[in-house]
Order: structure tokens, then sequence, then C-alpha cells
């Protein structure tokens, strides 16, 4: 009897695996890239990937070439590694889909109804309303917003030390998540509207405790943002859950309305949802949740790198303080931590080319961001050694642009730090970087590519650059131990931009006698 029951079990487990290898595996057809299909059904390669990308494209790319295809949590993906050939992608061809994947994402992340317009519950089309309001005209409101909201959460007593001769020690990591998602936070969605006027140290502190705890539910959101894109139901992660249920509540357009000097891409995302949509006032709110989670998600860390690589590299830091301290001459401003705020433009900020280049170069090293368009139709894909290859409608086609930032060919010692890198022999911004001989279009890519790409890029650097030219003129720094290794990147956050350390580093910090 136990014998005949564990004959059928093998048979039925036979007969899967029979159907598994019939159905759930592609074979490679002429003309299509080499295809992996992984051993797992339906995961294919994905816990291989998932687990080291870059060390995964790296060893098929010297097996199969510029473009293979391997099958992740049943999606077949075909990865184009090679710099050359990414403008066939990029440039938005007829053929190629970017909307539908990352509409789908947003969907599952948040828990919207769908923003796609065919889908019927909107006419809104997402990508002008972001171009509209977070490039262009609008960027010098943006620009003059953080700069105050910065200066606020930067010099108010709980912040900042009182004596200059007083260190501070923090984790790095801690005050740029403290320090900026404050400010954004207030940039984007202002402040409470406050009828009394009220500007006591209380109310003060009330508020910065309402924005401090939107900062715990973002972070507790944002620990399961992987696992929802990845497919997870949100109902498995129950603080996750309710982070981003407590977040949503405090978008509601009741509450929103209650605040002032709100950001263009706020009032016009909430005018639109009103009048264009027909979401319920729960999903509207999670469409404010998203638009946070975007603003601040890439933010925060690249702040914590380009801080943390800065102070620890003494020329970087000389550097930079030289560039800001000349800034502020040419400007005629004197700082004083009690005095007017600093004002700074943005065609000075655009001027800045060694905190630019810090900045390219923390974001080089900490980049991991996916490139991702789906195709609509059957087609041929041609790369730029006139090889072409079939691909399948509904396939995925995707660029790993971190294979770029680390690779030998183009940036020498790749996992070196180097502040200048980005800086040309008279102290410019330098966008010659070479292949093979061959000057490439595409070597830095953290903002994504062609129609995806951020749309809050410039708004973001401009940001950073700030929160840097703040901190150089206000405060000194230093970290505890002054031969503190590079942690390691956290790379449970691979394919969604810039990636996390795995631990914090502390430094100490005091206000520079002026
Ligand atoms: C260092 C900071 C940032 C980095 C590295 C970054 C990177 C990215 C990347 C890689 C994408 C996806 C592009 C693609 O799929 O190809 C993206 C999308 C987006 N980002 Fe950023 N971002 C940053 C800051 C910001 C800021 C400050 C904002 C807004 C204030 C913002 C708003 C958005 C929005 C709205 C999208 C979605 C665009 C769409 O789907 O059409 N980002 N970002």
């Amino acid at each position: 009897m136990v014998l005949s029951v564990a004959l059928i079990w093998g048979i039925v487990v036979a007969l899967c695996c029979c159907l598994w290898l019939a159905l759930g595996i592609r074979r490679r057809q002429p003309g299509e890239p080499p295809v992996e299909n992984g051993l797992i059904p339906y995961l294919g390669c994905a816990l291989q990937f998932g687990a080291n990308p870059l060390e995964f494209l790296r060893s098929r790319q010297k097996k199969y070439g510029h473009i293979f295809t391997c099958k992740i949590a049943g999606q077949y993906v075909h990865f184009l590694c090679d710099p050359f050939s990414y403008h066939a992608v990029i440039r938005q061809g007829r053929h190629l889909d970017w909307k539908k994947f990352h509409f789908a994402a947003s969907v599952k992340a948040f828990g919207h109804d769908s923003m796609d317009p065919s889908h019927g519950h909107t006419t809104e089309n997402l990508h002008q309303t972001f171009l509209k309001t977070l490039q262009g005209d609008a960027l010098p409101s943006l620009i003059e917003n953080m700069m105050e909201n910065l200066q606020n959460v930067l010099l108010q007593p709980c912040s900042c030390p009182p004596k200059s001769s007083q260190w501070e020690v923090d984790g790095i990591f801690a005050f740029c998540y403290k320090v900026m998602f404050e400010s954004g936070y207030l940039t984007l969605f202002g402040k409470e509207l406050n009828p009394q006027e009220d500007q006591s140290l209380a109310r003060q502190e009330a508020q910065k405790a309402l924005v401090l705890n939107a900062l715990e539910n973002f972070k507790e959101f944002d620990k399961i943002f992987p696992a929802l894109v990845a497919g997870l139901p949100i109902h498995v992660f129950k603080s996750g859950h309710s982070a981003r249920e407590n977040l949503a509540k405090t978008m509601t357009a009741e509450k929103l309305s209650k605040r002032k000097d709100m950001s263009d891409l706020i009032s016009l995302r909430m005018l639109l949802n009103d009048t264009l949509s027909t979401f319920d006032d729960l999903s509207k709110a999670r469409t404010h949740v998203a638009l946070l989670w975007a603003s601040q998600a890439n933010t925060l860390p690249a702040t914590f790198w380009t801080l943390f690589y800065m102070i620890r590299s003494p020329e970087a830091h000389k550097a930079a303080t030289e560039e800001v301290r000349k800034l502020l001459e040419s400007s005629g401003q004197k700082p004083d931590p009690h005095g007017p705020h600093l004002t700074i433009t943005r065609e000075q900020l655009d001027n800045l080319p060694v905190l630019d280049s810090i900045i390219k170069e923390a974001m080089r090293l900490s980049s991991a961001s996916l490139n991702v368009r789906v195709a609509k139709e059957d087609f041929l894909l041609h790369l730029d050694n006139k090889e072409s290859y079939h691909i399948r409608k509904d396939d995925v086609i995707a660029l790993y642009p971190q294979m770029l930032h680390f690779d030998p060919e183009i940036y020498e010692d790749p996992l070196t730090y180097k502040y200048d890198r980005y800086l040309d022999e008279n102290g410019q911004e330098k966008t010659s970087f070479y292949r093979d001989g061959r000057k490439l279009r595409y070597y830095y890519m953290p903002f994504g590519s062609g129609v995806t790409k951020c749309p809050g890029r410039f708004f973001a650097v401009h940001e950073i650059k700030q929160f840097l030219c703040l901190l150089l003129t206000y405060l000194e720094m230093e970290l505890l131990d002054s031969s503190v290794k590079v942690p390691p990147l956290d790379q449970s956050r691979a394919g969604l931009g810039i990636l996390q350390p795995t631990y914090d580093v502390d430094f100490r910090y005091r206000l520079r006698a002026q």
C-alpha cells in the first residue's frame, strides 16, 4: 500500500517535470539570443540574478556575448550588455513599450488603481505632469523652497549644536535621512496651514514630529518595496503594509488641503486626480505616496554616499569647501547661522563642477538600476555590430548600467573613489569617456534612459548640491574613524536605483567658526 502511494506520487512528479520541460521552458529559435531557462520552474534564474546581478550578468556575458535571454520569475528577459547598442533600446522604437512595466510596478507597490489611461481609470498623461512640474520653469521655485527648508531644518536648535566648540556625533546615513527627508517632504507637500500663525517652538516641534513620523513609516514601507515589485502581496508584510496606509492617511485630499506652499507637482496632481480620474479618496492618496517614495527613495541613499565619500577623502573635502567658499564670496554673502538665510540661484548651482563630479562619482559607485522595456510585437533588434536578433512579443529587454559604471575599460580602477573623475583638465565637466578607443554616448546612467529617464533628476542633483553647500559652509565634519572601510552595498534593492549601505558610519560635526 505504502509502495503504491509512493509510486503514484512518483508518477505525478515525473508528469509535472515532463509538462514543465515541454511547456515551461523556452527553446532557442534560429536568430534568437542564447537562452537560459534556469533550473527552478517559474523562477528560472531569478535567485542567481538577485543574489548578485553584476556577477551574474558578467559571467553570462562572458559565456554568450553581447545579448542573452534569461527566464526570471516567469518572464523572458533579454539582457543587452554592449553599451554601443544601448541606443537601439533607448531611442523609443515603435516596437517597445515603456509604460506597461512602470504602471504595473506602481500598482503592485502602492496599491492605487491603474494610472495607465488605457485601463480607463484616468485620462491623465502622468509623464507630461512630471515634466511640467519638475523641470524647466518649475525648477527655480522648487530649488528656492528646498534651500529655505534645508536651512530651517539644519539650523534649528534641535539639529544644530548650539556652541561652535561642541561636537555632535551621529550616523551619516541617519543624519542625511533626517535632514533631506524633512526638507524634501516640506518642499513637495508644503507645511501645515496654521491659522493663528503660531510660530512657537512647541508648534514647530509638533510639525517636526509629524514629518519624522512620516520618515519612520517611509523607511518601514521602503524595506518591503523590492518584495512588492517582485510581486509578493503587501498583506504578507504587516508592518510594511500599515506603514504605507499610515502614509496614505496623511495624504488624503482633506489632509493635503490643510497645507500651504505645496509644490506644483502635488497641487496639479490633486487637481488632475479630481478632474480626470475615477479614483476613490484612498487611491488618490496612494498616488501621492508613490510620489513621496519616488522623490526620496533614491535621493536619500545618494546623499549618504556623496557625503560619506566626500568626508572620507581629504582632497575631495578640501576641493568642495573651496568651491563653495568662492561661490559665497563672489555673491557677497557672509554666512551666519543666526543671520539671514543664504541664497544660491539655479545658475550658481549649475556652475559647481567639483560638487557635480563628487555627486556623480558617489552615484556611479552606488547605483544599480535596471532599465526595462517590453516588446509590443515580434521584431528584429539591430545591434551596433550589425548583428540582429529576433525578439518575441511580451518579452522584456533590459539594460543594467552598473555594468558600464564598473567597467575597467571605461573607468580606470572602477572600485576606487576618485572625486575628480568627471572633471576635465580645465576643471570643467568631463563628458568624453571611451571603450575600445570609441567615444561612448552612454557612460553614466543612474537616472535611467530615454523616455523613462527620471523626471526629477535636475531637482535631485540640485538638492544634494544645496545640502553640501550648507554643510560645507556651516559645519566642520569628520569621520569618527578616519580609516573606516566603505560599507558594502545592500544588494537586496539591486535593480531599483541607488543602493543603501549595509550599515551606517559615524561622523562628528560642529558649527564652523565664521
Ligand atoms: C538621486 C536621486 C534620484 C535618482 C538616482 C533617481 C532615479 C530614477 C530612476 C532610475 C527612475 C526610473 C527610470 C526608468 O525606469 O528608466 C526614476 C523615475 C522617477 N523619478 Fe527619480 N531619481 C531620483 C530622484 C528623484 C526626485 C527627487 C524626484 C521627484 C521630486 C523623482 C521623481 C521620479 C519620478 C516621478 C519617476 C517616475 C517617472 C515615470 O515613471 O514616468 N526622482 N528615478
